[in-house]
């Protein structure tokens, strides 16, 4: 085939490493500053992650020979009936993601983010320490139900796309959230993949997994990233398809982008050596973003992406926290880019071109819980920042806001295409079911439930013509002479007519930046002085009222301590009175007695006088006949 070039083709299947044997070094794209503009033909203008274009490196060797838009391995390569393509793929269309495989039109449709939730197992040290779960999976009724219950307070149940409950596999999860996105790459979408959660719930393992080191038998726990490699080979295998294909993958580190499949030799510049150059993040003046300075590798099989995959996860940063032993402390972006040509009825050669891009966020994490501190806590920062604006961008998706802050973060101006653009996008919520992390797992079940509501606009990129695509490179190949020739003869730097205008549009955009920063700056300036304004009055009216708050502090005490005086007078006269009381109630008493008696002693006198008188009475009656009796008689008786 006139497609493919003699000097770049893998060598016939019997030269071919066999399946055991390492895979060979991969080649990487050759070239030289300044950056290309992005390739209209394979949409890589459009924006975010999967509108990443990349300038060779100037530390390249040169590319010489013409360029080769196919370097399918294979010669013997038969030419694909578009029908023929599109009957392969269309296997596993059914869950998330699938859709019709005709033509463009009916494709170019809204369609939701898909939402798919992972909850994973306790881990032997949460069970040796008897940690409950908290979190109950349904993945039939695909239900997450958060126990609140344990704290008294109402359950609370979420529904997702899927859910995959602690004993999910990841086989599982990858056949029914991520094989039907790939089927939607090789038909020339754009896709993106991306894990989201608290750190040590699973992002790595869910998109990484055991990483293959040779072409053979996916293990059990390789994640979402191999399979999916395997997978488009198969697939691409089985159509007999011609087509090239080439990777990158970055990580995002507080703000820096950097290369982790940059070959060592870039940093022989710096002073650091230990440092990787960071990569500039440009607008393409059309809503999108370009890398500046990521290498593609060109790639012929699945095994050279598994050792670039290898190579590069080593190379992210990682470290040890109270809450995951191999924490990730950037988010990185692993982009398989694929050009599949395909035959018209009417013999016309096209080309398909679709992108996916996997990323494994680095997870949400409460500084306090997770131990980190100084460069940790730092990190955590970053890290908590980016996914805060992620977290406004989603909202402000949600909420159909006029403004949506994406550039407000690296991380969702990479990701812009994928949420709200035109990409199609499958999130991959992950929680643990410990009943310690509680809070966070509600926050990534309401931000995950949220982002159902995104709504994209996936559009089929382009088909274009293999002479167009031809010719584009050849132009491309054009400039980068011209640079090269321009460097040896240190004839200062010449930048192409497109570089110029992007370059342009570039600064026109930095310069309303800076000047919407100024505005808002000064604004923000004059609110600022009103809110000091205001903050002094209000520390005057604190002092005076602390003044006054002293005062009345005083008299209080005061007033307390002639209470205290007066509640003791007020019973210390209450116990004279009562004493009181008491004197008078046994006079009045003894009075009583005495009157009694006195009563008793007149009854006995009046008795006694009777009686008395009844003597003298008698004594009169005998004395008679003797009388007159002497007068001392008398006296005596009287
Ligand atoms: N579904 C699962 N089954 C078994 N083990 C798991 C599962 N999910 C995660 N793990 C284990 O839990 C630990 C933490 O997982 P991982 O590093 O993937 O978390 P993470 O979300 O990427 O964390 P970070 O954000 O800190 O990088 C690892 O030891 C991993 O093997």
């Amino acid at each position: 085939s006139k497609f493919q070039n003699t000097r770049k083709r893998r060598p016939p299947s019997s030269s071919r490493p066999s399946p055991k044997s390492p895979s060979r070094i991969p080649q990487r794209s050759r070239g030289f500053r300044p950056n290309p503009p992005p390739d209209p033909s394979s949409g890589v203008a459009l924006g975010g992650v999967a509108g990443m274009a990349h300038t060779p490196n100037p530390s390249r060797r040169s590319w010489v020979g013409p360029p080769t838009p196919f370097l399918t391995p294979r010669p013997e390569r038969r030419e694909l009936r578009w029908a023929e393509a599109g009957s392969h793929s269309s296997v596993r269309r059914s869950g998330v993601g699938a859709c019709s495989i005709n033509g463009s039109n009916d494709r170019d449709r809204e369609a939701n983010v898909q939402v798919v939730l992972r909850c994973r197992p306790l881990s032997v040290e949460e069970q040796k320490a008897n940690v409950q779960s908290a979190v109950s999976c349904n993945d039939t009724k695909r239900e997450v139900t958060v126990l609140n219950s344990l704290f008294k307070q109402a359950d609370k149940t979420f529904t997702f796309d899927t859910v995959f409950g602690p004993k999910s596999q990841q086989r599982a999860i990858y056949d029914h959230a991520v094989a039907p996105i790939v089927d939607d790459v090789l038909e020339g979408y754009n896709c993106t993949v991306f894990a989201f959660g608290q750190t040590g719930t699973g992002k790595t393992y869910t998109m990484e997994g055991e990483m293959m080191q040779q072409v053979g038998e996916l293990p059990t726990s390789a994640g979402v990233m191999p399979r999916a490699v395997r997978h488009i080979f198969d697939i691409l295998e089985a159509q007999k398809a011609d087509y090239s294909m080439k990777v990158t993958f970055l990580e995002l580190y507080n703000e820096e982008i950097t290369d982790l499949l940059a070959s060592e030799d870039q940093s022989r510049f710096l002073e650091d050596r230990h440092k990787r150059p960071t990569l500039s993040l440009m607008e393409d003046g059309k809503g999108g973003s370009v890398i500046r300075g990521l290498e593609e590798i060109v790639v012929y099989s699945p095994g050279e992406i598994y050792s670039l995959l290898q190579h590069g996860s080593t190379r992210r940063r990682t470290a040890d926290t109270a809450l995951n032993m191999q924490s990730s402390r950037s988010h990185s972006v692993f982009s398989i880019y694929i050009h599949v040509k395909v035959t018209t009825t009417g013999n016309r050669e096209l080309i398909k071109c679709g992108r996916l891009n996997l990323v494994d966020l680095a997870g949400s994490e409460s500084i306090a819980r997770s131990g980190a501190k100084e460069v940790r806590a730092r990190e955590a920062g970053e890290l908590n920042k980016s996914l805060l604006t992620l977290g406004r961008v989603i909202t402000a998706l949600v909420e159909d806001s006029v403004h949506v802050p994406y550039r407000d973060s690296k991380l969702t101006r990479l990701l812009r295409e994928s949420l709200g653009g035109k990409a199609k996008t499958c999130i991959i919520a992950t929680v643990t079911p410990s009943v310690h992390c509680l809070e966070e797992t509600l926050v990534t079940l309401d931000y995950a439930y949220r982002a159902k509501s995104i709504r994209n606009k996936p559009e089929v990129n382009q088909k274009v013509c293999k002479s167009v695509m031809l010719k584009d490179l050849y132009k491309k190949m054009e400039k980068m002479k011209q640079d090269v020739k321009a460097a040896r003869e240190n004839n200062g730097i010449y930048i192409p007519d497109e570089t110029f205008v992007l370059e342009e549009a570039e600064k026109k955009i930095m310069r309303d930046k800076v000047e919407h920063m100024e505005l808002s700056m000064e604004k923000q300036s004059k609110e600022l002085e009103k809110y000091r304004s205001l903050y002094l009055a209000e520390q005057k009216h604190r002092l005076n009222l602390e003044g006054q708050n002293k005062e009345l502090k005083v008299t209080i005490e005061t007033c307390k301590r002639e209470f205290l005086d007066l509640q003791e007078a007020h019973s210390r006269a209450n116990m004279s009175l009562k004493e009181k009381d008491f004197i008078i109630s046994n006079l009045l008493h003894a009075e009583n007695v005495i009157l009694e008696r006195a009563k008793v002693l007149c009854g006995t006198v009046e008795t006694a006088s009777g009686d008395i008188a009844d003597l003298q009475n008698k004594l009169g009656k005998q004395l008679e006949p003797l009388s007159p009796l002497p007068l001392q008689v008398a006296a005596f008786l009287h």
